[in-house]
């Protein structure tokens, strides 16, 4: 009954400390309290959910186990250590959700978890359990998620019959052996850092008779070949630089058209002239140039008194930013002081007229949250877009790049406002014609301003690459329906934008894995346990935000409906948005409670 939870509750306070200190003890039920919930007649808790709590220490024995009602338990992300008590699940055979990924608990799971037959998802991930991987999951018929990834968890995978098994992974531990033919269609994600093989590991189990039979002969044979070989690719690498260079040279000699010039110094770049060997110097310092060849003709858009040739931009100090799809990005620094990004694109398929068309399309949007395109260059060899440059980065480092100490955390204001800015932006986009989108919506095409609003870069670049260079970066982004990355409806558009969303609130980036699919796995936490499963831990610590978040979380998956007519315009997220963003700014969120220095580092 609920005096017998709330005392195990309380043994529980006693022995783990952290936010649950917080707690109104004076009250006779615990429903009330942070993290708990009870069944509808408040005769039982049915779950406790304290992630980053700040908890430490053991779990004692008659505590949690006494919660017999208990259907969800998550304590994820605190600081609990040491086994679990034997009994801890025994009497929980309601128990649906267990959560206790992100902690330092040792040991190896107690059998009693093997019981509970009503268990749909257990995450363990990123403790330091250890022993085998016992075979008595098989009871756990109704599992959908098992996580142990990043364990101690020893010896072989035992053949795992969970016909409702979809997220599986023990990525990470010391597990050997071969992969159970059941699990040999998950993802490799699922089984590296480990010494398994079998499939779906590229390492074919072998047999080591076979391996055996290897006499030492063939063995120094094989060497022998293998010295061969290199030695004979060697000199072929040689021999083809050699001529390379000479090429290079006479052409110039003779006086070739400056398009061909643009195309050979490139090719021999850094190989000849002593000023090549400063070029390399500079390379190491990480300052390129962007090409090392001139030729007037940058056609410029909009009236920003911007006034310098190629010449000049080719004479800008340079470094690279990043390579995308479409090329590689640098940010140049013109004599003048002016600062621009500059994308050098690769394999376009479009001919030279239809590219400058497309320019002049893309030249003409104007709006304060896309980055202008203001020039571009263009030849047959070489296609250069200069963009005004925006100096925060993009949002995809800003959530995803240095977590350690000093990175001010994205609070939740920002994200808002950071969404309704990019929503914006391609709103924008989209209503200048339905035909228009932007292709290629993601974390890393939201760039950010000093005063960190956004500008979504990138548009109507997508049409400009081939099939061929499609790369895997967008395909966590991309609606289920589209097979030509050149043609990307709008609805396609609000799909990736969707996801972006979903990245934005959950931290969770959708392409950090083979075969993770963000949608899919926010889809599959049931709507009750959003806030304790799918929000960045960033934003848990911020109060009375909650219904926002859900609100934005709700928005995100009807973005990402499989169906695209069911998902709505753009022009209506961005309006539901905006009520979310002033709904934060009406009720501000500062109070953070300071459980933070206590947690373990993620
Ligand atoms: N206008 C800009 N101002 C400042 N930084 C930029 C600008 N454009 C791009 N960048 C930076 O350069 C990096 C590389 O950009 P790029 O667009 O080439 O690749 P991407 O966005 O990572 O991938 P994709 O080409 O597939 O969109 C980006 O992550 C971004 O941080």
């Amino acid at each position: 009954d609920i005096a017998s939870d709330r005392a195990a509750l309380l043994a529980l306070r006693a022995a783990v400390g952290g936010r649950i200190l917080l707690w109104n003890i004076s009250s006779p039920t615990p429903c009330s309290w942070a993290g708990v919930n009870c069944s509808p007649d408040n005769s039982s808790v049915i779950e406790l959910r304290l992630p980053g709590m700040g908890l430490s220490g053991t779990l004692p024995a008659n505590t949690i186990s006494n919660l017999t009602n208990l259907q969800t338990l998550s304590l994820r992300y605190n600081a609990l250590s040491g086994p679990l008590p034997a009994d801890l699940f025994s009497s929980l055979l309601l128990l649906r959700s267990l959560y206790l990924h992100q902690n330092f608990f040792s040991g190896e799971i107690p059998d009693s978890l093997f019981s509970l037959k009503s268990l749909v998802r257990v995450n363990l991930a990123e403790n330091n359990f250890s022993g085998p991987i016992s075979s008595g999951f098989n009871n756990l018929t109704h599992l959908t998620t098992l996580y142990l990834q990043e364990n101690h968890f020893s010896g072989s995978i035992p053949e795992l019959n969970l016909p409702s098994l979809v997220q599986f992974n023990v990525s990470y531990n010391n597990l050997t052996g071969k992969i159970p033919k059941g699990l040999s269609r998950k993802p490799k994600s699922s089984f590296v850092g480990n010494s398994l093989c079998g499939d779906p590991l590229d390492n074919s189990c072998g047999s080591e008779k076979h391996k055996k039979k290897l006499s030492d002969a063939a063995i120094a044979g094989i060497v022998v070949g293998s010295v061969l070989g290199l030695v004979l690719i060697l000199s072929l690498v040689f021999c083809l630089r050699r001529k390379l260079g000479t090429k290079g040279v006479g052409r110039k000699k003779e006086g070739a058209s400056k398009e061909k010039e643009v195309e050979d110094s490139m090719e021999i770049q850094g190989k000849n002239s002593t000023r090549d060997k400063v070029k390399e110097k500079e390379k190491e310092k990480g300052e390129v140039s962007v090409i090392n060849a001139g030729k007037k003709g940058l056609v410029f858009f909009g009236n920003m008194g911007w006034n310098f040739d190629l010449e000049d931009l080719l004479r800008a100090s340079a470094e690279v930013l990043g390579k995308g799809t479409f090329g590689t990005a640098y940010k140049a620094v013109l004599e003048t002081g002016l600062t621009v990004a500059v994308k050098r694109l690769r394999d376009v398929i479009m001919g030279e007229k239809e590219f400058r068309e497309k320019m002049e399309e893309i030249g003409k949007i104007n709006h304060e949250n896309l980055v202008p395109l203001r020039a571009y260059y263009c030849n047959r060899n070489e296609k250069l877009l200069v963009f005004e440059y925006v100096p925060m980065g993009s949002l995809s480092a800003l959530l995803h790049g240095n977590k350690g100490a000093g990175r001010t955390p994205l609070n939740w204001e920002t994200r808002v406002a950071i969404a309704l800015g990019a929503a914006e932006g391609v709103s924008f986009l989209h209503s200048q014609g339905p035909k228009i989108s932007h292709g290629s919506i993601k974390s890393s095409n939201i760039l950010l301003t000093r005063s960190y609003e956004a500008r979504v870069s990138d548009f109507g670049l997508a049409q400009l690459a081939g099939l061929t260079s499609t790369p895997n970066r967008v395909s966590g982004y991309r609606a289920p329906e589209v097979t030509d990355p050149c043609e990307v409806s709008q609805k396609a558009d609000v799909y990736s934008f969707g996801v972006l969303l979903l990245e934005l609130l959950t931290a969770k980036a959708p392409t950090h894995e083979e075969g993770f699919n963000l949608p899919r796995w926010v889809e599959s936490v049931v709507k009750d346990e959003w806030t304790a499963e799918v929000f960045d831990l960033e934003l848990l610590r911020y109060q009375n935000i909650e219904e926002d978040m859900v609100r934005l979380l709700q928005l995100a998956v009807d973005c990402v409906a499989q169906y695209p007519d069911k998902r709505p315009s753009m022009v209506e997220v961005t309006s539901k948005i905006k009520e979310i963003y002033c709904s934060s700014l009406h009720d501000p969120s500062g109070d953070i409670v300071n459980v933070v220095s206590a947690l373990p580092t993620p």
